[in-house]
Protein backbone atom coordinates (compact mmCIF):
# COMPACT_ATOMS: atom_id res chain seq x y z
CA UNK A 1 0.00 0.00 0.00
CA UNK A 2 1.46 3.32 -1.07
CA UNK A 3 1.20 6.33 1.57
CA UNK A 4 -0.10 9.80 0.58
CA UNK A 5 -1.34 13.09 2.18
CA UNK A 6 -3.59 13.63 -0.02
CA UNK A 7 -5.42 11.55 -2.94
CA UNK A 8 -6.70 13.25 -6.27
CA UNK A 9 -8.97 11.18 -8.35
CA UNK A 10 -9.28 12.70 -11.89
CA UNK A 11 -6.85 14.81 -13.16
CA UNK A 12 -8.99 17.32 -15.25
CA UNK A 13 -9.00 20.91 -15.07
CA UNK A 14 -10.67 20.91 -11.24
CA UNK A 15 -8.24 17.88 -10.07
CA UNK A 16 -4.96 19.58 -11.33
CA UNK A 17 -6.03 22.61 -9.63
CA UNK A 18 -6.74 20.85 -6.28
CA UNK A 19 -3.43 18.71 -6.24
CA UNK A 20 -1.41 21.46 -7.06
CA UNK A 21 -2.59 23.37 -4.61
CA UNK A 22 -2.10 20.51 -1.50
CA UNK A 23 1.51 19.53 -3.22
CA UNK A 24 2.67 23.75 -3.52
CA UNK A 25 2.27 23.36 0.52
CA UNK A 26 4.34 20.24 1.09
CA UNK A 27 1.26 17.55 0.93
CA UNK A 28 2.55 14.37 -0.40
CA UNK A 29 -0.37 14.43 -2.75
CA UNK A 30 -0.82 11.38 -6.01
CA UNK A 31 -3.26 12.51 -9.08
CA UNK A 32 -5.07 9.56 -10.11
CA UNK A 33 -6.59 9.72 -14.02
CA UNK A 34 -8.09 7.12 -16.09
CA UNK A 35 -7.43 9.31 -19.50
CA UNK A 36 -5.47 11.48 -20.16
CA UNK A 37 -3.94 14.32 -17.52
CA UNK A 38 -6.02 17.71 -18.66
CA UNK A 39 -9.10 15.60 -18.68
CA UNK A 40 -12.53 16.54 -21.21
CA UNK A 41 -11.92 20.59 -20.85
CA UNK A 42 -8.50 20.31 -22.81
CA UNK A 43 -9.16 17.55 -25.19
CA UNK A 44 -12.67 16.79 -25.76
CA UNK A 45 -14.17 20.42 -24.90
CA UNK A 46 -13.46 23.86 -24.02
CA UNK A 47 -10.61 24.14 -26.09
CA UNK A 48 -10.94 22.25 -29.05
CA UNK A 49 -14.37 23.35 -29.61
CA UNK A 50 -12.99 27.13 -29.31
CA UNK A 51 -10.41 25.77 -31.45
CA UNK A 52 -13.39 25.25 -34.15
CA UNK A 53 -15.49 28.57 -33.70
CA UNK A 54 -12.55 30.62 -33.98
CA UNK A 55 -11.69 30.74 -37.17
CA UNK A 56 -15.27 31.21 -38.43
CA UNK A 57 -15.41 34.45 -35.99
CA UNK A 58 -12.68 36.00 -37.26
CA UNK A 59 -13.71 35.75 -40.66
CA UNK A 60 -17.69 36.85 -39.44
CA UNK A 61 -15.51 40.04 -38.10
CA UNK A 62 -13.17 40.83 -41.10
CA UNK A 63 -16.16 40.49 -43.20
CA UNK A 64 -17.95 43.38 -41.03
CA UNK A 65 -14.89 45.62 -41.45
CA UNK A 66 -15.13 47.32 -45.27
CA UNK A 67 -11.36 47.35 -46.53
CA UNK A 68 -10.24 44.23 -44.87
CA UNK A 69 -9.30 41.72 -47.78
CA UNK A 70 -11.06 38.22 -47.04
CA UNK A 71 -11.32 34.85 -48.44
CA UNK A 72 -14.71 33.50 -48.94
CA UNK A 73 -14.68 30.47 -46.86
CA UNK A 74 -12.66 28.85 -43.98
CA UNK A 75 -9.67 26.20 -44.96
CA UNK A 76 -11.01 23.22 -42.49
CA UNK A 77 -7.54 21.17 -43.01
CA UNK A 78 -6.19 23.81 -41.77
CA UNK A 79 -8.09 24.60 -39.03
CA UNK A 80 -8.10 20.88 -38.01
CA UNK A 81 -4.21 21.21 -37.87
CA UNK A 82 -4.83 24.17 -34.90
CA UNK A 83 -7.42 22.80 -33.14
CA UNK A 84 -5.15 19.66 -33.04
CA UNK A 85 -2.09 21.69 -31.94
CA UNK A 86 -4.22 22.87 -28.87
CA UNK A 87 -4.99 19.52 -28.10
CA UNK A 88 -1.09 18.34 -28.28
CA UNK A 89 -3.03 15.62 -30.75
CA UNK A 90 -4.48 14.34 -28.04
CA UNK A 91 -1.27 13.83 -25.82
CA UNK A 92 -1.16 14.24 -22.08
CA UNK A 93 2.83 14.38 -21.96
CA UNK A 94 3.25 18.26 -21.65
CA UNK A 95 0.48 17.77 -19.05
CA UNK A 96 2.22 14.86 -17.06
CA UNK A 97 5.45 17.18 -17.18
CA UNK A 98 4.02 19.94 -15.51
CA UNK A 99 2.70 17.78 -12.76
CA UNK A 100 5.22 15.83 -12.06
CA UNK A 101 7.48 19.67 -11.90
CA UNK A 102 4.63 20.84 -9.76
CA UNK A 103 5.69 18.16 -7.36
CA UNK A 104 2.44 15.84 -7.82
CA UNK A 105 3.03 11.83 -8.43
CA UNK A 106 0.90 11.03 -11.78
CA UNK A 107 -0.97 7.51 -11.11
CA UNK A 108 -2.31 6.12 -14.29
CA UNK A 109 -5.50 3.79 -13.94
CA UNK A 110 -9.11 4.09 -12.95
CA UNK A 111 -9.62 4.73 -9.67
CA UNK A 112 -12.46 3.43 -6.82
CA UNK A 113 -13.02 4.29 -3.43
CA UNK A 114 -12.55 1.08 -1.21
CA UNK A 115 -12.34 2.27 2.42
CA UNK A 116 -11.82 5.32 4.68
CA UNK A 117 -8.95 7.46 2.81
CA UNK A 118 -8.65 4.08 1.07
CA UNK A 119 -8.26 3.93 -2.77
CA UNK A 120 -7.74 1.14 -5.28
CA UNK A 121 -6.35 1.79 -8.48
CA UNK A 122 -6.28 -1.00 -11.17
CA UNK A 123 -5.67 -3.60 -7.95
CA UNK A 124 -2.96 -1.29 -6.48
CA UNK A 125 -4.17 -0.10 -2.78
CA UNK A 126 -3.03 3.71 -1.98
CA UNK A 127 -4.20 5.44 1.26
CA UNK A 128 -4.36 9.16 2.18
CA UNK A 129 -3.51 10.30 5.68
CA UNK A 130 -5.37 13.79 5.11
CA UNK A 131 -7.71 13.74 2.15
CA UNK A 132 -9.11 11.92 -0.63
CA UNK A 133 -11.03 15.02 -3.16
CA UNK A 134 -12.94 13.26 -5.99
CA UNK A 135 -13.05 15.30 -9.59
CA UNK A 136 -14.05 13.02 -11.95
CA UNK A 137 -15.71 14.87 -14.29
CA UNK A 138 -19.11 14.59 -16.32
CA UNK A 139 -20.18 12.26 -18.87
CA UNK A 140 -22.53 12.70 -21.52
CA UNK A 141 -26.12 12.10 -20.73
CA UNK A 142 -28.42 10.14 -23.30
CA UNK A 143 -32.12 10.93 -23.69
CA UNK A 144 -34.39 8.00 -23.51
CA UNK A 145 -35.59 8.71 -27.37
CA UNK A 146 -36.67 5.43 -28.68
CA UNK A 147 -34.13 3.99 -31.05
CA UNK A 148 -31.56 6.60 -30.36
CA UNK A 149 -29.20 4.42 -28.62
CA UNK A 150 -29.23 2.18 -31.75
CA UNK A 151 -28.54 4.93 -34.46
CA UNK A 152 -24.33 5.68 -34.81
CA UNK A 153 -23.96 9.35 -33.23
CA UNK A 154 -21.43 11.47 -32.37
CA UNK A 155 -20.80 12.94 -28.56
CA UNK A 156 -19.33 15.91 -27.28
CA UNK A 157 -16.03 13.91 -28.15
CA UNK A 158 -16.01 13.15 -31.82
CA UNK A 159 -17.74 16.94 -32.95
CA UNK A 160 -14.48 18.00 -31.57
CA UNK A 161 -11.92 16.07 -32.58
CA UNK A 162 -13.41 15.37 -35.95
CA UNK A 163 -11.36 15.64 -39.30
CA UNK A 164 -13.85 15.62 -41.60
CA UNK A 165 -16.83 17.83 -42.03
CA UNK A 166 -19.74 15.91 -42.07
CA UNK A 167 -21.76 16.92 -45.01
CA UNK A 168 -25.25 16.80 -42.95
CA UNK A 169 -25.07 17.30 -39.28
CA UNK A 170 -28.37 17.71 -37.49
CA UNK A 171 -27.48 18.46 -33.49
CA UNK A 172 -30.08 17.32 -30.90
CA UNK A 173 -30.16 19.89 -28.12
CA UNK A 174 -30.18 23.78 -27.78
CA UNK A 175 -27.44 23.86 -24.83
CA UNK A 176 -24.47 25.43 -24.91
CA UNK A 177 -22.56 22.15 -26.74
CA UNK A 178 -25.13 21.97 -28.64
CA UNK A 179 -25.25 26.01 -30.39
CA UNK A 180 -21.80 26.17 -30.35
CA UNK A 181 -20.49 23.09 -32.42
CA UNK A 182 -23.82 23.85 -34.39
CA UNK A 183 -22.59 26.95 -35.86
CA UNK A 184 -18.34 25.33 -35.58
CA UNK A 185 -19.40 23.16 -37.67
CA UNK A 186 -21.80 25.28 -40.13
CA UNK A 187 -18.75 27.75 -40.69
CA UNK A 188 -16.83 24.65 -41.40
CA UNK A 189 -19.11 23.73 -44.43
CA UNK A 190 -21.39 21.31 -42.89
CA UNK A 191 -25.04 21.56 -43.24
CA UNK A 192 -25.94 22.13 -39.86
CA UNK A 193 -29.89 21.52 -38.44
CA UNK A 194 -30.16 22.65 -34.50
CA UNK A 195 -33.19 20.66 -32.97
CA UNK A 196 -34.36 23.17 -29.84
CA UNK A 197 -36.64 20.96 -27.90
CA UNK A 198 -37.99 24.72 -26.16
CA UNK A 199 -39.13 28.09 -27.91
CA UNK A 200 -35.55 28.41 -27.77
CA UNK A 201 -32.06 27.65 -27.13
CA UNK A 202 -30.03 28.56 -23.81
CA UNK A 203 -32.67 28.33 -21.70
CA UNK A 204 -30.76 28.95 -18.46
CA UNK A 205 -30.09 32.36 -19.95
CA UNK A 206 -32.15 35.36 -20.56
CA UNK A 207 -34.50 35.22 -23.15
CA UNK A 208 -32.79 37.67 -25.35
CA UNK A 209 -29.72 35.85 -26.02
CA UNK A 210 -31.60 32.95 -27.02
CA UNK A 211 -32.81 34.73 -29.28
CA UNK A 212 -29.77 36.59 -30.58
CA UNK A 213 -27.95 33.08 -30.66
CA UNK A 214 -31.11 32.10 -33.13
CA UNK A 215 -30.57 34.83 -35.70
CA UNK A 216 -26.98 34.53 -35.28
CA UNK A 217 -27.61 30.71 -36.63
CA UNK A 218 -30.09 31.37 -39.34
CA UNK A 219 -28.05 33.80 -40.66
CA UNK A 220 -25.28 31.04 -41.39
CA UNK A 221 -27.63 29.10 -42.81
CA UNK A 222 -28.16 26.94 -40.23
CA UNK A 223 -31.96 25.47 -39.93
CA UNK A 224 -33.32 25.85 -36.21
CA UNK A 225 -35.83 23.39 -35.38
CA UNK A 226 -37.80 25.07 -32.06
CA UNK A 227 -40.22 23.17 -30.24
CA UNK A 228 -39.10 20.20 -31.62
CA UNK A 229 -39.66 17.20 -29.03
CA UNK A 230 -37.74 14.11 -30.46
CA UNK A 231 -39.51 10.92 -30.06
CA UNK A 232 -37.74 8.48 -32.89
CA UNK A 233 -34.16 7.79 -34.33
CA UNK A 234 -33.66 5.80 -36.87
CA UNK A 235 -31.05 5.24 -40.41
CA UNK A 236 -31.66 6.16 -43.41
CA UNK A 237 -29.83 6.16 -46.65
CA UNK A 238 -26.90 7.86 -46.19
CA UNK A 239 -27.92 8.88 -42.25
CA UNK A 240 -29.89 9.34 -39.39
CA UNK A 241 -33.25 10.68 -39.24
CA UNK A 242 -34.81 12.21 -36.02
CA UNK A 243 -38.64 11.82 -35.93
CA UNK A 244 -40.54 14.57 -33.76
CA UNK A 245 -43.46 14.34 -31.66
CA UNK A 246 -45.28 17.02 -34.28
CA UNK A 247 -44.87 14.92 -37.12
CA UNK A 248 -41.66 16.58 -38.41
CA UNK A 249 -38.36 15.12 -39.47
CA UNK A 250 -34.97 15.91 -39.60
CA UNK A 251 -32.23 14.30 -41.00
CA UNK A 252 -28.61 13.94 -42.18
CA UNK A 253 -25.21 12.43 -42.29
CA UNK A 254 -24.56 12.62 -38.97
CA UNK A 255 -26.27 13.01 -35.79
CA UNK A 256 -24.81 15.34 -32.24
CA UNK A 257 -26.01 14.55 -29.14
CA UNK A 258 -26.11 17.49 -27.01
CA UNK A 259 -28.55 16.59 -24.65
CA UNK A 260 -26.52 17.79 -21.45
CA UNK A 261 -24.37 15.77 -19.24
CA UNK A 262 -24.59 13.98 -15.68
CA UNK A 263 -21.86 13.29 -12.97
CA UNK A 264 -18.91 10.85 -13.09
CA UNK A 265 -19.60 8.72 -10.35
CA UNK A 266 -20.61 5.50 -12.11
CA UNK A 267 -18.02 2.27 -11.06
CA UNK A 268 -16.36 4.57 -8.21
CA UNK A 269 -17.51 2.81 -4.76
CA UNK A 270 -19.93 5.91 -3.64
CA UNK A 271 -22.53 3.49 -2.75
CA UNK A 272 -20.79 2.41 0.17
CA UNK A 273 -20.61 5.90 1.44
CA UNK A 274 -24.48 5.91 0.86
CA UNK A 275 -24.36 8.03 -2.45
CA UNK A 276 -26.02 6.95 -5.76
CA UNK A 277 -24.26 6.34 -8.87
CA UNK A 278 -24.87 8.76 -11.50
CA UNK A 279 -25.91 11.62 -9.40
CA UNK A 280 -23.94 14.29 -8.17
CA UNK A 281 -21.40 14.20 -4.67
CA UNK A 282 -22.96 16.83 -2.20
CA UNK A 283 -20.71 19.44 -0.87
CA UNK A 284 -20.51 21.71 1.34
CA UNK A 285 -18.86 25.53 0.12
CA UNK A 286 -15.56 24.03 1.24
CA UNK A 287 -16.26 21.04 -1.14
CA UNK A 288 -16.53 18.33 2.11
CA UNK A 289 -18.66 15.87 0.52
CA UNK A 290 -21.57 15.52 3.26
CA UNK A 291 -20.96 12.96 5.90
CA UNK A 292 -18.06 12.11 5.34
CA UNK A 293 -15.23 13.87 7.19
CA UNK A 294 -12.23 12.71 4.94
CA UNK A 295 -13.63 13.00 1.52
CA UNK A 296 -14.01 15.89 -0.67
CA UNK A 297 -15.37 17.22 -4.29
CA UNK A 298 -14.88 19.59 -6.64
CA UNK A 299 -15.97 20.46 -10.61
CA UNK A 300 -18.91 19.30 -12.65
CA UNK A 301 -19.08 15.58 -10.72
CA UNK A 302 -20.35 18.24 -7.66
CA UNK A 303 -23.58 19.44 -10.23
CA UNK A 304 -22.94 22.69 -8.56
CA UNK A 305 -21.30 24.95 -11.60
CA UNK A 306 -20.21 23.02 -14.14
CA UNK A 307 -17.88 25.26 -15.87
CA UNK A 308 -14.07 24.32 -15.60
CA UNK A 309 -13.47 27.94 -14.18
CA UNK A 310 -15.89 27.72 -11.63
CA UNK A 311 -14.50 23.90 -10.58
CA UNK A 312 -11.16 25.42 -11.27
CA UNK A 313 -12.25 27.74 -8.08
CA UNK A 314 -13.67 25.14 -6.08
CA UNK A 315 -10.66 22.82 -6.42
CA UNK A 316 -8.60 26.24 -4.93
CA UNK A 317 -11.00 26.33 -2.02
CA UNK A 318 -10.36 22.12 -1.25
CA UNK A 319 -7.01 22.81 -1.58
CA UNK A 320 -6.82 25.72 1.09
CA UNK A 321 -9.02 24.06 2.93
CA UNK A 322 -6.93 20.93 3.43
CA UNK A 323 -3.90 22.32 3.91
CA UNK A 324 -5.32 24.59 7.13
CA UNK A 325 -7.59 21.86 8.27
CA UNK A 326 -10.12 24.69 7.99
CA UNK A 327 -14.13 22.92 8.71
CA UNK A 328 -15.61 25.85 8.79
CA UNK A 329 -14.84 29.27 7.17
CA UNK A 330 -17.52 32.28 6.50
CA UNK A 331 -18.20 33.18 3.38
CA UNK A 332 -16.00 34.94 0.55
CA UNK A 333 -12.77 33.33 2.51
CA UNK A 334 -10.14 31.64 1.04
CA UNK A 335 -11.52 28.09 1.57
CA UNK A 336 -14.80 28.93 1.04
CA UNK A 337 -16.66 28.79 -2.79
CA UNK A 338 -19.02 31.36 -2.08
CA UNK A 339 -19.85 32.66 -5.37
CA UNK A 340 -21.00 29.77 -7.11
CA UNK A 341 -23.88 30.76 -5.41
CA UNK A 342 -24.53 34.40 -6.93
CA UNK A 343 -21.75 35.14 -9.26
CA UNK A 344 -21.33 32.01 -11.55
CA UNK A 345 -19.69 34.06 -15.47
CA UNK A 346 -20.39 32.12 -18.67
CA UNK A 347 -19.77 32.77 -22.03
CA UNK A 348 -21.41 31.01 -25.07
CA UNK A 349 -18.92 31.53 -27.56
CA UNK A 350 -21.24 31.93 -30.64
CA UNK A 351 -21.01 34.87 -33.17
CA UNK A 352 -22.61 36.70 -31.61
CA UNK A 353 -21.16 36.03 -28.53
CA UNK A 354 -23.69 35.97 -25.19
CA UNK A 355 -21.43 36.46 -21.64
CA UNK A 356 -23.86 36.04 -18.66
CA UNK A 357 -23.16 36.54 -14.20
CA UNK A 358 -24.99 36.09 -11.88
CA UNK A 359 -28.79 35.64 -12.05
CA UNK A 360 -31.45 36.43 -14.84
CA UNK A 361 -34.19 38.90 -13.89
CA UNK A 362 -36.10 35.83 -13.07
CA UNK A 363 -33.93 33.61 -11.13
CA UNK A 364 -33.25 36.91 -9.30
CA UNK A 365 -37.56 37.41 -8.95
CA UNK A 366 -37.32 33.56 -7.92
CA UNK A 367 -35.17 33.98 -5.30
CA UNK A 368 -37.54 36.88 -3.27
CA UNK A 369 -35.50 39.38 -4.69
CA UNK A 370 -36.82 43.16 -5.50
CA UNK A 371 -35.24 43.77 -9.00
CA UNK A 372 -35.24 46.46 -11.40
CA UNK A 373 -34.11 45.40 -14.93
CA UNK A 374 -32.32 47.72 -17.71
CA UNK A 375 -32.09 46.49 -21.09
CA UNK A 376 -31.01 48.31 -23.94
CA UNK A 377 -29.07 47.97 -27.39
CA UNK A 378 -25.15 48.21 -27.42
CA UNK A 379 -24.95 50.94 -29.68
CA UNK A 380 -21.86 53.48 -28.88
CA UNK A 381 -18.98 54.24 -30.61
CA UNK A 382 -17.22 51.51 -29.92
CA UNK A 383 -19.31 48.94 -30.95
CA UNK A 384 -19.98 51.19 -34.37
CA UNK A 385 -16.22 51.35 -34.80
CA UNK A 386 -15.60 47.49 -33.76
CA UNK A 387 -18.32 46.56 -37.02
CA UNK A 388 -20.31 47.92 -40.04
CA UNK A 389 -24.09 47.42 -38.69
CA UNK A 390 -23.16 46.18 -34.99
CA UNK A 391 -25.90 44.98 -33.32
CA UNK A 392 -26.29 43.82 -29.70
CA UNK A 393 -27.53 44.00 -26.52
CA UNK A 394 -27.37 44.20 -22.94
CA UNK A 395 -29.57 44.18 -19.51
CA UNK A 396 -28.42 44.75 -16.04
CA UNK A 397 -30.72 43.06 -12.92
CA UNK A 398 -30.37 45.70 -10.12
CA UNK A 399 -31.46 44.96 -6.58
CA UNK A 400 -33.59 47.54 -5.17
CA UNK A 401 -32.77 47.00 -1.77
CA UNK A 402 -28.90 47.10 -1.62
CA UNK A 403 -29.03 49.27 -5.30
CA UNK A 404 -26.18 46.47 -6.52
CA UNK A 405 -26.01 44.38 -9.67
CA UNK A 406 -27.21 40.52 -9.40
CA UNK A 407 -26.96 40.01 -12.75
CA UNK A 408 -25.57 41.08 -16.19
CA UNK A 409 -25.76 40.20 -19.86
CA UNK A 410 -24.16 41.25 -22.50
CA UNK A 411 -24.60 40.32 -26.07
CA UNK A 412 -23.08 40.74 -29.43
CA UNK A 413 -20.02 40.11 -30.88
CA UNK A 414 -16.97 40.04 -29.18
CA UNK A 415 -18.60 40.89 -25.86
CA UNK A 416 -16.81 38.03 -23.39
CA UNK A 417 -14.20 40.30 -22.27
CA UNK A 418 -16.49 43.06 -21.04
CA UNK A 419 -17.96 39.79 -18.84
CA UNK A 420 -15.28 40.54 -15.61
CA UNK A 421 -15.90 43.89 -15.23
CA UNK A 422 -19.57 42.75 -14.33
CA UNK A 423 -18.20 39.50 -12.26
CA UNK A 424 -16.41 41.60 -10.16
CA UNK A 425 -19.27 44.59 -9.64
CA UNK A 426 -21.41 41.35 -8.14
CA UNK A 427 -19.14 39.94 -6.62
CA UNK A 428 -17.72 43.66 -5.11
CA UNK A 429 -21.52 44.42 -4.39
CA UNK A 430 -20.62 47.66 -5.74
CA UNK A 431 -23.63 49.83 -5.69
CA UNK A 432 -25.10 51.75 -8.89
CA UNK A 433 -24.09 54.47 -7.62
CA UNK A 434 -20.32 53.94 -7.14
CA UNK A 435 -20.21 52.32 -10.54
CA UNK A 436 -21.48 55.35 -11.83
CA UNK A 437 -17.74 56.10 -11.09
CA UNK A 438 -16.42 53.72 -12.87
CA UNK A 439 -15.56 55.62 -16.49
CA UNK A 440 -15.59 53.65 -19.26
CA UNK A 441 -12.48 54.62 -21.75
CA UNK A 442 -13.71 56.38 -25.14
CA UNK A 443 -14.16 54.89 -28.08
CA UNK A 444 -14.57 51.17 -26.36
CA UNK A 445 -17.84 49.03 -25.99
CA UNK A 446 -17.37 49.22 -22.58
CA UNK A 447 -19.40 52.39 -22.79
CA UNK A 448 -22.61 50.64 -22.82
CA UNK A 449 -22.12 50.38 -18.64
CA UNK A 450 -22.63 54.19 -19.05
CA UNK A 451 -25.67 53.49 -21.23
CA UNK A 452 -26.89 50.99 -18.54
CA UNK A 453 -26.45 53.32 -15.77
CA UNK A 454 -28.06 56.31 -17.58
CA UNK A 455 -31.05 54.06 -18.43
CA UNK A 456 -31.17 52.81 -14.62
CA UNK A 457 -31.61 56.56 -14.24
CA UNK A 458 -28.30 57.70 -12.93
C1 LIG B 1 -18.09 20.48 -25.78
C2 LIG B 1 -17.86 21.14 -24.46
C3 LIG B 1 -17.35 22.42 -24.42
C4 LIG B 1 -17.15 23.06 -23.21
N1 LIG B 1 -16.68 24.34 -23.21
C5 LIG B 1 -16.47 24.97 -22.04
C6 LIG B 1 -15.96 26.30 -22.03
O1 LIG B 1 -15.71 26.91 -23.07
N2 LIG B 1 -15.76 26.89 -20.83
C7 LIG B 1 -16.02 26.25 -19.66
O2 LIG B 1 -15.81 26.83 -18.58
N3 LIG B 1 -16.51 24.99 -19.64
C8 LIG B 1 -16.73 24.34 -20.81
N4 LIG B 1 -17.21 23.05 -20.79
C9 LIG B 1 -17.40 22.38 -19.50
C10 LIG B 1 -16.03 21.86 -19.00
O3 LIG B 1 -15.50 20.97 -19.97
C11 LIG B 1 -16.19 21.13 -17.68
O4 LIG B 1 -16.86 21.97 -16.75
C12 LIG B 1 -14.80 20.78 -17.12
O5 LIG B 1 -14.10 19.92 -17.99
C13 LIG B 1 -14.94 20.12 -15.75
O6 LIG B 1 -13.68 19.79 -15.26
P1 LIG B 1 -13.49 18.55 -14.27
O7 LIG B 1 -12.03 18.52 -13.97
O8 LIG B 1 -14.50 18.62 -13.20
O9 LIG B 1 -13.89 17.29 -15.16
P2 LIG B 1 -13.23 16.66 -16.48
O10 LIG B 1 -12.60 17.68 -17.33
O11 LIG B 1 -14.31 15.82 -17.05
O12 LIG B 1 -12.07 15.73 -15.93
C14 LIG B 1 -12.35 14.62 -15.13
C15 LIG B 1 -11.20 13.64 -15.26
O13 LIG B 1 -11.41 12.57 -14.34
C16 LIG B 1 -11.02 11.36 -14.95
N5 LIG B 1 -11.71 10.27 -14.24
C17 LIG B 1 -13.05 10.05 -14.18
N6 LIG B 1 -13.31 8.99 -13.40
C18 LIG B 1 -12.11 8.55 -12.95
C19 LIG B 1 -11.71 7.50 -12.08
N7 LIG B 1 -12.60 6.69 -11.50
N8 LIG B 1 -10.39 7.33 -11.84
C20 LIG B 1 -9.47 8.15 -12.40
N9 LIG B 1 -9.79 9.17 -13.21
C21 LIG B 1 -11.09 9.36 -13.47
C22 LIG B 1 -11.45 11.53 -16.39
O14 LIG B 1 -10.73 10.63 -17.24
C23 LIG B 1 -11.12 12.99 -16.64
O15 LIG B 1 -9.82 13.15 -17.16
C24 LIG B 1 -17.44 22.39 -21.99
C25 LIG B 1 -17.95 21.09 -22.03
C26 LIG B 1 -18.17 20.47 -23.24
C27 LIG B 1 -18.70 19.07 -23.25
N1 LIG C 1 -18.86 28.02 -23.32
C1 LIG C 1 -19.15 27.32 -22.24
O1 LIG C 1 -19.07 27.79 -21.11
C2 LIG C 1 -19.60 25.90 -22.39
C3 LIG C 1 -19.61 25.30 -23.63
C4 LIG C 1 -20.10 24.02 -23.74
C5 LIG C 1 -20.53 23.35 -22.61
N2 LIG C 1 -20.49 23.96 -21.42
C6 LIG C 1 -21.03 23.28 -20.24
O2 LIG C 1 -21.05 21.88 -20.43
C7 LIG C 1 -22.23 21.34 -19.87
C8 LIG C 1 -22.95 20.48 -20.86
O3 LIG C 1 -23.51 21.28 -21.92
P1 LIG C 1 -24.76 20.77 -22.72
O4 LIG C 1 -25.10 21.80 -23.73
O5 LIG C 1 -24.54 19.37 -23.16
O6 LIG C 1 -25.84 20.68 -21.60
P2 LIG C 1 -27.03 21.67 -21.17
O7 LIG C 1 -27.66 21.03 -20.00
O8 LIG C 1 -26.54 23.06 -21.08
O9 LIG C 1 -28.02 21.66 -22.41
C9 LIG C 1 -28.65 20.50 -22.86
C10 LIG C 1 -29.89 20.91 -23.61
O10 LIG C 1 -30.46 19.76 -24.19
C11 LIG C 1 -31.86 19.86 -24.07
N3 LIG C 1 -32.43 18.52 -24.09
C12 LIG C 1 -32.37 17.58 -23.12
N4 LIG C 1 -33.04 16.48 -23.50
C13 LIG C 1 -33.52 16.73 -24.76
C14 LIG C 1 -34.28 15.99 -25.68
N5 LIG C 1 -34.69 14.76 -25.41
N6 LIG C 1 -34.57 16.58 -26.86
C15 LIG C 1 -34.15 17.82 -27.16
N7 LIG C 1 -33.43 18.57 -26.31
C16 LIG C 1 -33.11 18.03 -25.12
C17 LIG C 1 -32.08 20.59 -22.76
O11 LIG C 1 -33.33 21.24 -22.77
C18 LIG C 1 -30.93 21.57 -22.72
O12 LIG C 1 -31.28 22.82 -23.25
C19 LIG C 1 -23.06 22.52 -19.37
O13 LIG C 1 -22.87 22.65 -18.01
C20 LIG C 1 -22.48 23.69 -20.10
O14 LIG C 1 -22.62 24.90 -19.39
C21 LIG C 1 -20.04 25.22 -21.28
Amino acid sequence: MSDYDVIVIGGGPVGENAAARTAAAGLRTVLVEAERVGGECSYWACMPSKALLRPGHALAAARRVPGVPVGDRIDPVAVFARRDGFTSGWDDAGQVEWATGAGIEVVRGRARLVGERRVSVDGRELAATRAVVVCTGSVPRTPPVPGLADVPSWTSRDATSAHEVPPALVVLGGGVVGVELAQAWARLGSDVTLVVSGDRPLPRFEPFAGDAVVAGLRADGITVETGARAVSASTVDGGVALGLADGRVVSGSHLLVATGRQPATFDLGVEAFGFTPGQALPVDDLGRVSGVDWLYAAGDVTGRAPLTHQGKYAARAVGTAIVAGTTSAPPWSAAVATADHTAVPQVVFTDPEVAFVGRTAAQAREAGLDVRVVEIDIAVAGSSLHADGYTGRAAMVVDERTRTLVGVTFVGPDVAELLHAATIAIVGEVPVDRLWHAVPAYPTISEVWLRLLEAYGL
